[in-house]
């Protein structure tokens, strides 16, 4: 009989799903690490909230450990790098508590404007300070959403109904979906110099650390509020400090925090402050639907080998699986590759299989591309979401399958359209196993793709590769393989860089800063 841990406090609705189901249950929480690495070798299954932190030496001690299933949205608190390479499926519940956070972000929206929490402390300390809080209404007032997928979007209804104009910045936000949701679609800058309260609803990525810096809280209004109920870090809480200090920002509510649990933090004590402890996701509806999915989820898993909201690993039948592995993992970097060159909004995506692979199952393989395309900029696409969320963005999918392969065994092509431009990039499998890339917006190149590469575009001038060469090299990044391509001589031309470790934001600016270069990009692969 399989067995799971509860280490966090879930619904006992949850306890009961697992028993029915005939799996064998205990409920252990608040254990130190030490402690979770102690049994953890005694479980099929792992079910978490946020505090349990499943790391890369839990899972190393986690020898019969199957899946780890997370009752919320974010996983920050598990190594899913480690999970996958221990073949541990890492899954979560991207939907059972959207309604819950958006209703705490609209909660905390109307205690900044009426000083809710400080009237309410003056009042029980017998002070009846009836002119102290003075309010600002709603009503007409500009909110800013900064992400509007699952939760800003309700956040933004909800904040339509209360009669306020509603301005949204996300780039995978589509127009359509802008209308639709009755919010008008803008830039970052925009938002920031217009509105009177600003919510922010993205995931916590190398893009949205830091969204809201001293440079860009300069630019709001004065006396703009801010609502974060998403990750701490998007705030940079120094800056926010220093100008609610001033008066520039006239409030701030945070239910998220850089440093969780928050026990002491630069902002704890200011009058105009409101905070609650990662509270976002805590009511009896959302604990109860998110806990209840998870355990139906990993009850599949472990007694069907069905998966569903897999962050780590596709859906596929077991006698697919061998044939697909190879390609999935092309499609992975195919998608991963156009999703971080792509920085304005998608409108259609086009996957052409030719040759061998066209035989095959491609639907797990174009959700792997979707999953690849859409994970920069999305928290918790997973392999099952990816096309549904690619839809709910408007985003037009077009897949095309022809035996007819005129160079490779198999090719995939994938072109994306964007709101400013059309981009292509195409690979093949060396040797029946190896992902390659052959071909980037109809320039030919022969690339292996690794977890740390420099992306450039430039024109094909004598000497451009000495000058890259010397950049690096002056920047101590050491070049591992270096890959081009080119139209034509004197044309546009490419290059992929091969490289020993992370690229330092400096290097890739003195990349970009030499003579013939379009552009320069870092890129990441798993
Ligand atoms: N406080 C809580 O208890 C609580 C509860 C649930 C979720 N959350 C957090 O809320 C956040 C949003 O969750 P969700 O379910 O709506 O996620 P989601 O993936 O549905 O939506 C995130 C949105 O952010 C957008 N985005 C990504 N990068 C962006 C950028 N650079 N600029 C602007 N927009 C960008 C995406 O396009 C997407 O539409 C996540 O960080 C999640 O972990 C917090
Ligand atoms: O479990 C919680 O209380 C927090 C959940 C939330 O941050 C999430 O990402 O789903």
């Amino acid at each position: 009989m399989p067995k799971v841990l509860v280490s966090d406090k879930l619904s006992p609705r949850a306890v009961d799903v697992f028993k029915g189901r005939g799996i064998a249950v205990d409920v252990k929480t608040g254990l130190s690490p030490d402690e979770l690495t102690a049994i953890i070798g005694d479980y099929d299954g792992l079910a978490i909230r946020s505090a349990t932190k499943v790391t890369a030496d839990v899972l190393a001690a986690a020898s019969n450990l199957k899946v780890v299933g997370r009752a919320g949205i974010g996983v920050d608190n598990v190594d899913i790098a480690a999970a996958t390479q221990r073949g541990v499926v890492v899954m979560n519940t991207p939907f059972g508590n959207a309604i819950t956070t958006a209703e705490h972000a609209i909660a905390m929206m109307f205690a900044l404007a009426r000083q809710i929490p400080q009237a309410n402390a003056s009042t029980h300390a017998g002070k009846w300070e009836k002119n102290r809080f003075m309010g600002v209404e709603l009503t007409g007032k500009t909110l800013g959403v900064i992400g509007c997928g699952n939760i800003g979007s309700i956040v933004a209804e909800r904040a339509l109904g209360l009669r306020m104009r509603v301005i949204a910045f996300d780039p995978y936000l589509s127009p359509e979906r802008a209308v639709d949701l009755g919010v008008e679609k803008v830039d970052l800058d925009d938002l920031i110099a217009r509105s009177d309260f600003i919510t922010l609803h993205t995931p916590l990525t190398e893009k949205t650390r830091g969204i809201l810096n001293a440079e860009a809280i300069a630019r709001m209004k004065p006396g703009v509020r801010l609502i974060n109920c998403a990750r701490g870090g998007l705030i940079d809480e120094a800056a926010l400090k220093d100008a609610l200090e001033s008066g520039h920002v006239a409030g701030a509510a945070l239910d998220v925090f850089a440093e969780e649990p928050a026990r002491d933090n630069p902002l704890f004590g200011l009058d105009t402050v409101v905070c609650t402890p990662h509270l976002g996701a805590s009511t009896t509806e959302a604990q109860e639907n998110v806990a209840l999915q998870v355990a139906e989820q990993i009850s599949d898993f472990l007694l069907t080998g069905a998966v569903a909201n897999a962050l780590n690993m596709p859906a596929v039948t077991a006698e697919e699986a061998p044939r697909l592995r190879p390609y999935m993992k092309l499609c992975e970097q195919l998608g991963s590759f156009a999703g971080q060159i792509t920085e304005s909004g998608l409108k259609s995506v086009r996957i052409e299989y030719q040759g061998d692979v066209a035989g095959l199952n491609t639907r797990p393989l174009t959700a792997t591309v979707l999953q690849g395309l859409l994970s920069p900029l999305l928290e918790s696409v997973n392999m099952v979401s990816a096309p549904v969320v690619a839809r709910e963005r408007g985003i037009e999918i077009k897949e095309t399958r022809s035996e007819h392969c005129p160079n490779y065994h198999s090719l995939i092509r994938l072109e994306v359209t964007t709101e400013r431009q059309t981009r292509s990039v195409e690979g093949s499998l060396f040797g029946g196993t190896l992902p390659r890339i052959v071909r980037i917006n109809d320039i030919p190149v022969e690339a292996e793709l690794a977890p740390n590469m420099l992306y450039s575009i430039n024109e094909d001038k004598p000497g451009f590769i000495g000058s890259l060469g010397t950049t690096l090299g002056d920047s101590g990044v050491n070049i591992a393989s270096f890959h081009l391509g080119r139209s034509d001589a004197g044309g546009q031309a490419l290059c992929l860089v091969q490289v020993d470790g992370p690229l330092p934001a400096e290097t890739v600016d003195a990349v970009s800063a030499l003579p013939h270069v379009v552009r320069a990009k870092a890129l990441r692969f798993s």
